[in-house]
């Protein structure tokens, strides 16, 4: 039953509502549809039909949707949003030919953004960091994960995760945390990578017993770390009890799904080259495989994530901005969606569950990514009625107002 004693807090009538609680993979539209909630909580949601009472007898605040799409608030579940200064010119150095990697080696890409991070003091960080994550808000955006990385020293990923903590409490919406010491070998350890995964081994308890670490990530690639490594990270991880997650194959094959697979992680994110084994792993341990097509884009990669052995083993394919100042300066999620139909292929409806529910399981997440009754109230109302007008539209304004636990965060009032 929908129903629960006592008066609920909001309902929003006349809407379309994709409500994603289907489990043949479809959108769960519910035409002419109703959601109500209490406590941060949805109470009900289907058709308006079947409420259990007259709307103004159910709720202190009643909103015709007028036929808008209301869908489950979208989840970043991989972003490097938190950062200082930007590499425009290191853009403008890949359009003239120079590649990542190249660009990587010789002491730019990630490090160039660990000179500035380092630089910045906490409330300059926070005020760069504020905007892009209001973007997303804004874009519909109500979980938001940020990793660390760009500190690469105790002091400076603390402050990363510090920040990250504060974009959430600004912004009214859960950010989770994800320590990414493991993402590039900072200058005082040049030619010593295994003394430096003995330090992010040791900061990782230290981080974690102040409350700043939902789980652990690295970068298993050549220009990244090996997969020796990477294990002795991930051994760290599973000591404390905190999941895993992988940026895996990436730019090579280095067996990063299987690696994460085996440590049961969250999710394997990125892989473009990972190979028929590794999916196989990844759908035996549950692992999303997170794609990120701004990085794809960006990069103007051409090998395509295996998105058919995904669907072949039942791997749940999430979507991701990676919002970064390297690969992917990307700060709408719904853009990132489009991208995922247009490069990967992924159908309008595989990329909304790709950005909800399955991107809320690659943050370990099973309280939100759908409408239904007990999951937390984080929706949006679109100014569209078709679900694939979410991925078809290339930027645009197109929410209307974006709730998190039944707070509107952004948007216009609830009765705009
Ligand atoms: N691949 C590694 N990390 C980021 C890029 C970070 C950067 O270039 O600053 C990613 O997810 O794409
Ligand atoms: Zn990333």
């Amino acid at each position: 039953m929908n129903t629960a004693p006592g008066r609920w807090d909001g309902l929003l009538l006349g809407a379309r509502l994709a409500t994603l609680d289907d489990d043949a993979g479809g959108y769960g539209l519910v035409d002419d549809g109703a959601l109500g909630w209490r406590d941060g909580r949805i109470v009900f949601a289907g058709p308006a039909a079947a409420l259990p009472g007259a709307a103004a007898d159910l709720a202190d605040e009643v909103t015709d949707a007028g036929g808008d799409l209301v869908t489950p608030g979208l989840v970043d579940c991989h972003t490097h949003a938190v950062f200082a200064g930007d590499r425009a010119a290191e853009f403008e150095q890949r359009l003239s030919g120079v590649s990542y990697e190249e660009i990587a080696r010789a002491g730019g890409g990630i490090l160039s953004t660990v000179r500035a991070t380092r630089a910045a003091d906490a409330g300059t960080l926070l005020a760069e960091s504020l905007p892009r994550a209001r973007a997303l808000v804004a874009d519909g955006v109500t979980t938001l994960e940020v990793k660390s990385g760009y500190g690469l020293d105790f002091d400076n990923e603390r402050k990363m995760l510090c920040t990250a903590r504060r974009l959430g409490d600004a912004l009214g919406i859960p950010v989770r945390t994800t320590f990414l010491g493991a993402h590039a070998l900072p200058p005082e350890f040049m030619g010593d990578a295994d003394g430096y995964i003995d330090a992010v081994r040791a900061w990782l308890p230290r981080l974690h017993a102040e409350g700043l670490v939902d789980a652990v990530d690295a970068f298993c690639e050549r220009i990244g770390f090996s997969a020796a490594q990477t294990r002795r990270v991930f051994d760290a991880a599973r000591a404390l009890g905190l999941p895993v997650k992988l940026h895996a194959d990436q730019l090579s094959d280095g067996d990063g799904a299987a690696l994460v697979a085996e440590f049961g992680g969250l999710s394997a994110d990125h892989v473009e080259h990972t190979s028929d084994a590794g999916v196989r792993a990844m759908a035996a341990a549950g692992t999303v495989a997170v794609l990120l097509p701004g990085a794809f884009h960006v990069l103007r990669e051409t090998t395509l994530p295996p998105i058919d052995a995904f669907r072949a083993h039942g791997v749940p394919m999430a979507v991701a901005t990676d919002c970064n100042p390297g690969t992917s300066p990307l700060l709408s999620l719904r853009q990132a969606m489009q991208l995922a139909c247009t490069h990967f292929r992924l159908t309008p409806v595989e990329a909304l569950r790709g950005a909800t529910l399955h991107a809320a399981r690659a943050l370990g997440l099973d309280d939100r990514g759908r409408l239904r009754p007990g999951l937390r109230a984080d929706f949006v109302r679109w100014r569209v009625r078709e679900p694939a007008a979410l991925c078809y539209w290339l930027g645009g304004d197109l929410a209307v107002s974006v709730h998190s636990a039944g707070r509107r965060v952004a948007g216009a009032t609830p009765t705009a």
